[in-house]
């Protein structure tokens, strides 16, 4: 990430300790620890089938994990109600994988949504910073009243992250933001996500296994491997670690700790 955000004050926006999910025999999580700093932008890697997704669910509260905790700005939020996790989600913004338009709304309405929705912003208010977020991504008002499915898989990521800014969130996902996308069409997404997060002063968490992507939006990276964090570290060091499950990952490779089975690859532990 361009001008790297400086973490020394080390505020921990969401920190994770003995985080374990299980689904009946199968362990995804397994005790895992993590910090998130406020204001830095966050990557988690790791293999398909590694529990990244199950990870992003445990934060937002959509999943309930068996043990561990989840602080976000010191609060634990295991085992909050759903009214009192609202209140906590209302600080987040998220774009999920295909975007996750409301196919009915036009583009201006998806936007504006949340800030309706969640924020009591009146209509025609939260219509002005619905068009001044779609401007921040490079859509004129020539796309407001369009519907989703009218716009290309990259527009409907530029769409989704309107939105999903729209609120000023303290709190950022992004959940394999440049899947399905063209390289050229990435790298557009990737320096928006730079861009929106450094403008907003926000917190980004960002799950993927595109490495391309991974450092160009990262202050810092972690590996998620075995239910755990198995390493993390800046960016920059990404590369020099000799982490042998980092190396094989990073590389591609097919020899290494990481056991990748043709005939099963729903889980890389496996
Ligand atoms: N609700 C569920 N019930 C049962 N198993 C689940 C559930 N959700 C996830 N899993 C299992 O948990 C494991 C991790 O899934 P997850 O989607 O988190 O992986 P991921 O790292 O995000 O993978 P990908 O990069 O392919 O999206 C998989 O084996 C998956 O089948």
């Amino acid at each position: 990430m361009n001008n790297k955000t400086d973490i020394t004050n080390k505020d921990i926006r969401i920190k994770i300790r003995g985080l374990t999910k299980a689904f009946g025999p199968k362990v995804i999580l397994d005790n895992l620890d993590l910090d998130i700093y406020a204001g830095e932008s966050l990557v988690v890697i790791g293999g398909s089938g590694t529990g990244k997704s199950v990870l992003l669910k445990c934060i937002l509260g959509l999943l309930r994990p068996d043990s561990g905790t989840i602080e976000i700005n010191g609060q634990d939020i295991i085992g909050l109600d759903n009214d009192d996790m609202e209140k906590v989600r209302r600080k987040f913004g998220m774009l999920f994988q295909y975007a996750a338009l409301f196919d009915s709304l036009t583009i201006l309405d998806n936007v504006a949504f949340g800030l309706i929705q969640a924020h009591g912003v009146p209509k025609k208010e939260a219509h002005r910073i619905a068009l001044e977020k779609l401007s921040a991504v490079g859509l004129g008002e020539r796309f407001a009243s369009k519907f989703p499915a009218e716009l290309s898989s990259g527009m409907k990521k530029r769409v989704g992250l309107a939105r999903a800014i729209a609120t000023t969130p303290e709190t950022l996902f992004f959940d394999e933001p440049t899947t399905g996308l063209d390289p050229v069409m990435g790298d557009v997404i990737d320096q928006l996500i730079v861009k929106s997060v450094k403008e907003l002063g926000a917190t980004g968490l960002t799950i993927t296994h595109d490495m391309d992507s991974a450092k160009r939006i990262s202050d810092r990276i972690a590996m998620l491997y075995g239910g755990k964090i198995t390493w993390v570290g800046p960016t920059n060091e990404l590369e020099k670690t000799d982490n042998p499950y980092v190396h094989q990952f990073i590389n591609g490779l097919l020899e290494g700790p990481i056991k990748v089975s043709l005939a099963h690859s729903d889980r890389a532990t496996a």
